[in-house]
């Protein structure tokens, strides 16, 4: 029963009261029942009942496959429940205790809604939380949960957790907001003495077997004293034969979520089939290290164990770790298997022609991966085998700062339900998100899965690469905004893994820092730099790559005078390689760098493809271009005396290819 104050009130509402509102009329007509409402009513007689018609129980994993195939076929679905939590309390061992802890899966806070609850090592006694003795109590299991329970355990329980106007979840890394690669640490032992790179300018950083077992056991108690902790069983590597199982464990759900995104999400039926994983991460990052176990310097600890295959992670929450971590991990295993994994993006076009995108933090992978023409392979980890190029991860991972609809709109359509958005600020009340705001950090980030760029190609895996395109932000402004490189200055230029970023975020005039990083990813190298590079190069022979270096970065000065180059130019000369039409243009040689420079380029003004064109101060650019010379040089003397691929000739011919002056 309605009354609009304008017609005629009708049943017991009497028209004339203040306002021309109709009075409502509290005295029931005589004999006349109170109806709340016409429509039929729900099946239910409680609360408790409506809500439990809301829910329909999931499709039952088992059986899915026909029942002669897998090696868990035979099994019933109670006995493969049952080893599934076998293998996460076996995750969860002390090591120095017999057992796991009692693992149960489901959220602790709906337990008169737990479906089952099963017992790994104490059948008899029923699970309670209230006991809090670690030896009793239970751990309850989140098992790869989906998006939407994800957010909503984050939004109940992660501070800072937040849906944003167009559905992504916005949340917080804590006090770090990037990785700390000087906390991360490597286990030295008889195997990884010989095979892995240690010393100057590695990013293996030796720890103990020892105090890796100490940091494990402080990571599986803090993670057992908690109510509640986050499984996630998935893969890396699109390669099939080279598929890699990864068990990450977590104590929130922005961490579960972000790897949900970023990894390779298994089938209902691969993850019945899933067994025990390659490689487990145990994510305590709330939690800090011993300042008092030896190696450690700080609160914050990042140590792998590649004999145990594991890693864990103390006093950082930033969830980049995780996924460089694992990046770590498949260049150790890769290269093992005559596998290059490489620090790039990937794209192919129409015609199946193969381009990867090299490059540091911030150079332009994900931005210049993603594009509207092209199908997208991934974003910033592949691996290049006998096969063709696969990517390794799920997702991808984009810088966020002063993201725009216009300038990167698939980027941008990506940043909703199912995404996590890190550390970025936004309107209190509308969500809105503003990308511009620094005020957390300048490191805000979107990690989506990779299926949210509507050109991105399933399975991503592609063909050998037709072009290497190694990108640099020189915020010397220097560097030509393009130049075909000969395999010999490829391989210099992927060694010496070159790029300079604004110094200060706010005061402009300061000096540019140079970053020399090998093979644009010596965070994450395990080996040293010239196996990878003798790889690349091989692999770039083999299959008649092309290589170009492309600046990203400073044209018309050094940062504080010019003016960094435009996205839409950066794209023109990245479709001029895609095309080929670069290829075949004009050339002119540069000084010092010896770079080949074209002088046109479609839809690009030709006066800024050679740098000194756009410097007023012509003493200036000297200067600048000779003191990044110099820097190159500095940062090549190391590799000097090593030995790159079989012959000798090869490492000659770098050697020849940096600048001269
Ligand atoms: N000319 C340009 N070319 C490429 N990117 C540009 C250019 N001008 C500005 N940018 C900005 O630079 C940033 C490039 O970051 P991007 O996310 O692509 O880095 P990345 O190489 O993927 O790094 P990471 O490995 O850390 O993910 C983006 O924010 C992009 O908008
Ligand atoms: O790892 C990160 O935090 C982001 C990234 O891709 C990189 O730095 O190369
Ligand atoms: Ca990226
Ligand atoms: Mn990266």
């Amino acid at each position: 029963m309605a009354s609009n104050g304008n017609g005629p009130a009708t049943g017991g509402v009497a028209a004339g009261g203040r306002n021309g509102l109709a009075k409502i009329q509290t005295q029931k007509k005589h004999n006349e029942i109170c109806h709340d409402d016409s429509g039929p009513t729900v099946k239910a007689q409680t609360i408790d009942e409506l809500h439990s018609l809301q829910k329909k129980k999931s499709a039952p994993t088992t059986p899915i496959l026909d029942g002669t195939q897998g090696p868990f076929a035979a099994l019933s679905e109670e006995e493969r429940h049952k080893q599934q939590l076998q293998s996460i309390s076996a995750s969860l061992a002390s090591l120095t205790r017999e057992t796991g802890p009692k693992v149960v899966k489901g959220d602790p806070a709906r337990k008169a809604e737990t479906p089952r609850i099963s017992h790994v090592s104490h059948p008899h006694i029923t699970p309670t939380i209230s006991v809090s003795d670690s030896a009793l109590k239970f751990t309850h299991v989140l098992y790869n949960l989906s998006p939407a329970e994800l957010y909503e355990q984050a939004i109940k329980y992660e501070q800072g957790s937040f849906i944003t106007s167009t559905g992504a979840l916005a949340t917080l890394s804590g006090a770090k907001t990037g990785r700390s690669p000087k906390d991360k640490r490597v286990v030295r032992d008889d195997t990884t003495q010989d095979d892995l790179w240690w010393g100057k300018g590695s990013p293996n950083i030796e720890m103990d077997e020892h105090t890796f077992m100490v940091n494990r056991e402080r990571a599986v108690d803090y993670l057992n004293s908690l109510e509640k902790v986050f499984v996630n069983d998935q893969f890396l590597n699109w390669d099939p034969e080279n598929r890699i199982k990864v068990r990450i464990v977590s104590a929130r759900a922005y961490h579960s979520l972000f790897m949900h995104n970023m990894c390779i999400r298994p089938t209902p039926e691969e993850l019945e089939n899933f067994g025990t994983p390659d490689f487990t991460i145990y994510n305590a990052g709330q939690f800090p290290c011993n300042r008092y176990t030896h190696y450690m310097t700080s609160s914050t600890s990042i140590d792998m164990n590649l004999d145990r295959r594991e890693m864990v992670i103390l006093g950082t929450q930033y969830a980049g770790e995780m996924k460089k971590g694992l990046f770590s991990v498949m260049h150790y295993l890769m290269p093992k298997r005559q596998i290059l994994s490489l620090h790039s993006g990937c794209n192919m076009g129409k015609d199946g022609d193969v381009a990867l995108f090299f490059g540091l933090s911030g150079t332009g992978k994900t931005t210049l991966s993603t594009d509207h023409n092209r199908y997208l392979i991934g974003d910033d980890e592949h691996c290049w085998s006998e096969n063709g190029v696969s990517n390794i991860e799920g997702g991808c991972y984009a810088k966020c700062i002063d993201l725009s609809r216009e300038k990167e709109p698939d980027i941008w359509n990506a940043i909703k339900f199912g995404t996590v958005l890190e550390n970025v600020v936004f309107d209190e009340h509308t969500r809105e998100v503003d990308y511009s705001d620094k005020s957390v950090t300048e490191n805000t980030r979107a990690a989506y899965p990779i299926e949210f760029i509507p050109n991105a190609k399933l399975p991503c895996v592609a063909p050998h690469p037709k072009n290497v395109i190694l990108l640099a932000c020189d915020a010397f402004g220097v560097l030509p905004p393009v130049s075909k490189l000969s395999l010999a200055q490829t391989m210099y230029h992927f060694i010496s893994g070159y790029t300079a970023l604004v110094a200060g975020t706010e005061d402009g005039i300061k000096e540019p820092q140079a970053t020399f990083s090998a093979c644009f990813g010596a965070a994450f190298i395990m080996l040293h730099p010239t196996k990878y590079a003798a790889m690349l190069a091989a692999k770039m022979q083999k299959h008649g790559a092309t290589g170009w270096l492309v600046n990203t970065g400073w044209s018309g000065g050094r940062c504080g005078v010019g003016n960094r180059i435009k996205l839409a130019h950066t794209r023109k000369i990245i479709d001029a390689i895609h095309f080929g039409s670069l290829l075949n243009a004009n050339y002119k040689k540069t000084e010092v760098f010896e770079l080949e420079i074209p002088l046109q380029v479609e839809g690009v003004p030709s006066e800024i493809l050679d740098p000194v064109n756009t410097w007023s101060d012509k003493k200036a650019y000297n200067e600048t271009l000779l003191k990044l010379a110099g820097l190159f040089k500095n940062n090549f003397e190391v590799f000097v005396n090593h030995k790159i691929g079989k012959d000798n000739k090869l490492a000659e011919e770098i050697l020849a290819a940096g600048p001269i002056f």
